[in-house]
């Protein structure tokens, strides 16, 4: 079984993520967490906040040379910002006065709409939205991409399987239709400014993007995730917790402001006729058995198929509008404009980051249910004995 949990504040000391249930012999190093941690933070559109504040990723559990041991993999993202904010985040009671007219400490009373920060307020029993915010902030998936890209790389060297994403939409404009980076297409998507895959889609998205700045507003969009290699069988009709579209769409939409999931062509589907919303089987040329289309998008009966699998989230513009969105003062009553400091105009891009971290570790946890091994050699003889006796493939 495989577990992970993260702890941590935007602007605390840091973020630390802890991932149980890691076979060993998975190679991964400081270098490639950091390398995974700062794809994240690029994108066209992504606020001042990505260019001064650092994340510094220490492998601090389950790691040794480069290897992991097979026990708890624990990684430590600190926030190179903490300084400036030692007293106001500070976990241990501060001096009485220490932080009278200390403007980065002044309660945040004017929640934003979009954000966690009025009903987290009410539920938390808070006066002010600062303990709610520094939790709810994306910054968090910092953490997450750490450990993700740990079960990438168990993916990759285990199953054989790789994982990429690319933005499909943004802003309202979308890619054509039949627009599919393969496996070796990462490096290619991360070099376009929004990674986007069609680089005169990519052109109109910056455009729109620089239009959207200058109005003070903010874009959604979404992103697609792909994964090439997969073995059949990941997931299980069985029950609706173990289907595997079940887990995806549930771990995307834990991701901050996904609003949507789709498998495959999933809305689009609803909308055809059977007869053009299904993948029909024909005899393949090595006795096995083939897929004309991939309209399911990798998972039918909520198992993979063998067929890539393709996963998309919708995501909502950035809450933090710079031209402030209507709110109430919670301290007096009265109607105002929410806080807002700065803000990003869209971080669809880094969302696509997340989002491959999100399915890679609800990959390498259901390849090792089905598989098990306690090192990445076992797990990858009991996949290729399971592939042997196939009777069908
Ligand atoms: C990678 C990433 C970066 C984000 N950056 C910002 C940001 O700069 N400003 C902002 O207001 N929201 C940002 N968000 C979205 C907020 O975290 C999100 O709107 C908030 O959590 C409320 O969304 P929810 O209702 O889905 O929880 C970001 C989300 C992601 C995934
Ligand atoms: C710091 C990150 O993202 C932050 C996520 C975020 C939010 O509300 O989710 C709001 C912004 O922070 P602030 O409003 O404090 O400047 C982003 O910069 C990051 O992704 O590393």
């Amino acid at each position: 079984m495989m577990r992970w949990l993260t702890a941590g504040e935007s602007h605390g000391p840091s973020l630390v993520a802890i991932l149980e249930g890691v076979p060993a012999g998975v190679g991964v190093t400081t270098d490639d967490v950091a390398a995974a941690l700062r794809r994240r933070r690029a994108g066209y559109g992504r606020g001042a906040r990505m260019k001064f504040e650092q994340d510094e990723a220490t492998l601090i559990g389950g790691i040794r040379h480069g290897l992991t041991q097979g026990g708890p993999v624990a990684i430590q993202v600190a926030n190179s910002e903490w300084p400036k904010w030692e007293q106001v985040m500070s976990p241990d009671p501060v001096p009485a006065g220490e932080l009278d007219g200390v403007a980065r400490n002044a309660p945040l009373t004017r929640p934003r709409p979009g954000h966690a920060d009025l009903v987290g307020m009410q539920k938390f029993g808070h006066d002010e939205a600062r303990p709610v915010l520094e939790r709810a902030s994306a910054r968090e998936t910092a953490a997450r991409v750490a450990i993700g890209e740990v079960a990438r790389r168990f993916c990759r060297q285990a199953l054989g399987v790789e994982i990429l994403s690319h933005v499909v939409s943004l802003g309202g404009i979308g890619v054509p239709a039949d627009t599919l980076p393969g496996p070796d297409d990462l490096d290619s998507v991360d070099a376009d400014p929004v990674r986007c895959f069609d680089s005169e889609t990519s052109a109109r998205m910056v455009a729109e993007i620089d239009d959207t700045k200058k109005a003070g507003d903010t874009l959604g969009g979404v992103v697609e995730v792909l994964a090439y290699g997969l073995p059949p069988g990941l997931g299980s009709h069985v029950h609706w917790d173990r289907r595997l579209d079940s887990r995806l769409a549930g771990a995307l939409m834990g991701i901050q402001a996904i609003k949507g999931v789709e498998l495959g062509d999933g809305f689009r589907t609803a909308a055809r006729r059977g007869s053009a919303a299904h993948d029909e089987i024909e005899p393949g040329d090595d006795g096995g058995v083939n897929r004309r289309t991939n309209r399911a998008g990798g998972v039918e009966g909520g198992m993979t198929t063998g067929e890539p699998l393709r996963v998309s989230a919708a995501m909502k513009p950035i809450a933090t509008v710079p031209r402030a969105l209507d709110t109430v003062d919670v301290s007096s009553g009265e109607s105002a404009q929410a806080h807002h400091q700065r803000s990003d105009v869209t971080a669809v891009p880094a969302a696509g980051v997340v989002a491959e971290a999100m399915v890679a570790l609800v990959l390498a946890e259901a390849a090792l249910e089905k598989f098990g091994g306690d090192s990445v050699t076992e797990t990858s003889r009991n996949l290729h004995s399971y592939l042997d006796g196939l009777a069908i493939g």
